[in-house]
């Protein structure tokens, strides 16, 4: 039997008033594929997250999930099927520890049993997502378990985000610019934490960020977005070739010396 898409988005518009903010975008996620969603600032890359996570209702289009179609379902649907996520300003409880932090998300999880059907097949939950500290431990947070989440750094809060994420026991992490602040060092760090959770977990992660040379160089696949509509979803190599994109979006970011190396990496 053919591998269905773990989220198959189809022809997804969202309208503002009279702006169209995403343009008929539609794109389908397989199950453990690691996916960058790059282009420029208001290039529709939140909405379109928000509107496949339940967030934001499209005004047109179709969105299964697991083949079951949860167009019209609200983020607690989306949820309940696997699907958590990040927000570009991440949505944490500032005076509750860093530990209750993540027993909250837990706690959402724990209305669905320990082992649960997954793919048609009972599947258990992986042990490092059964209690804050093992959670804690994968995200690299233990020593600030017993901090308020309000006195922990702004990487580290990203960090948390993540991990509340993780604590919902997702099959699928939408993770919207969680390396915006961060240094050079700790966006790398980021990078390969995706990476390792990807692999790890087997999860399905889709990944908006705007520091696009980093993104390039982890993820297998790349999605752009400009002006509402998707111009190229490829992988790196592909994307960083193609004329509309460097027209677009590459072309300044192809020319800054940090960059060559990169697109030469994707390109090789
Ligand atoms: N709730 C809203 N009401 C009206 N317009 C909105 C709303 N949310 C987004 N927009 C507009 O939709 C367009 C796409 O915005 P969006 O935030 O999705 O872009 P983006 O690619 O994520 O940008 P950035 O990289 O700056 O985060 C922009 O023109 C934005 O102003």
């Amino acid at each position: 039997m053919a591998l269905l898409p773990l989220l198959d988005a189809k022809d997804i518009t969202v309208r503002f008033g009279g702006l169209v903010a995403v343009d008929s975008v539609s794109a389908t996620f397989m199950p453990g594929e690691l996916v960058g969603i790059i282009g420029p600032n208001g290039a529709g890359k939140t909405t379109f997250f928000n509107a496949i996570s339940g967030v934001t209702q499209p005004t047109s289009g179709a969105l299964k999930v697991q083949g079951r179609e949860l167009s019209g379902k609200g983020p607690h649907r989306f949820a309940a099927h696997g699907l958590a996520r990040t927000f570009q300003t991440p949505r944490t409880f500032p005076d509750m520890l860093v530990r209750d932090n993540i027993a909250f998300g837990l706690k959402f999880a724990g209305r669905r049993p320990r082992k649960y059907i997954w793919w048609g097949e009972e599947t258990t939950v992986p042990w490092v997502l059964r209690t804050p500290e093992s959670i804690l431990g994968l995200i690299g947070l233990r020593d600030q378990a017993d901090l308020p989440a309000a006195a922990i750094t702004p990487s580290q809060q990203r960090l948390l985000e993540i991990g509340m994420a993780l604590a919902t026991r997702p099959r699928m992490l939408l993770l919207d610019e969680v390396a915006a602040g961060l240094t050079e060092n700790e966006v790398e760090e980021m990078a390969r934490l995706i990476r390792r959770l990807r692999d790890e977990l087997d999860l399905t992660v889709v990944w908006i960020e705007h520091a696009v040379t980093t993104l390039l160089r982890h993820v297998e696949r790349v999605i752009v977005l400009y002006q509402g509509k998707k111009i190229a979803d490829g992988t790196p190599a592909e994307v960083v070739r193609n004329a509309e994109v460097i027209e677009a979006y590459l072309g300044d970011e192809m020319n800054e010396p940090s960059t060559e190396h990169v697109v030469e990496e994707a390109s090789a």
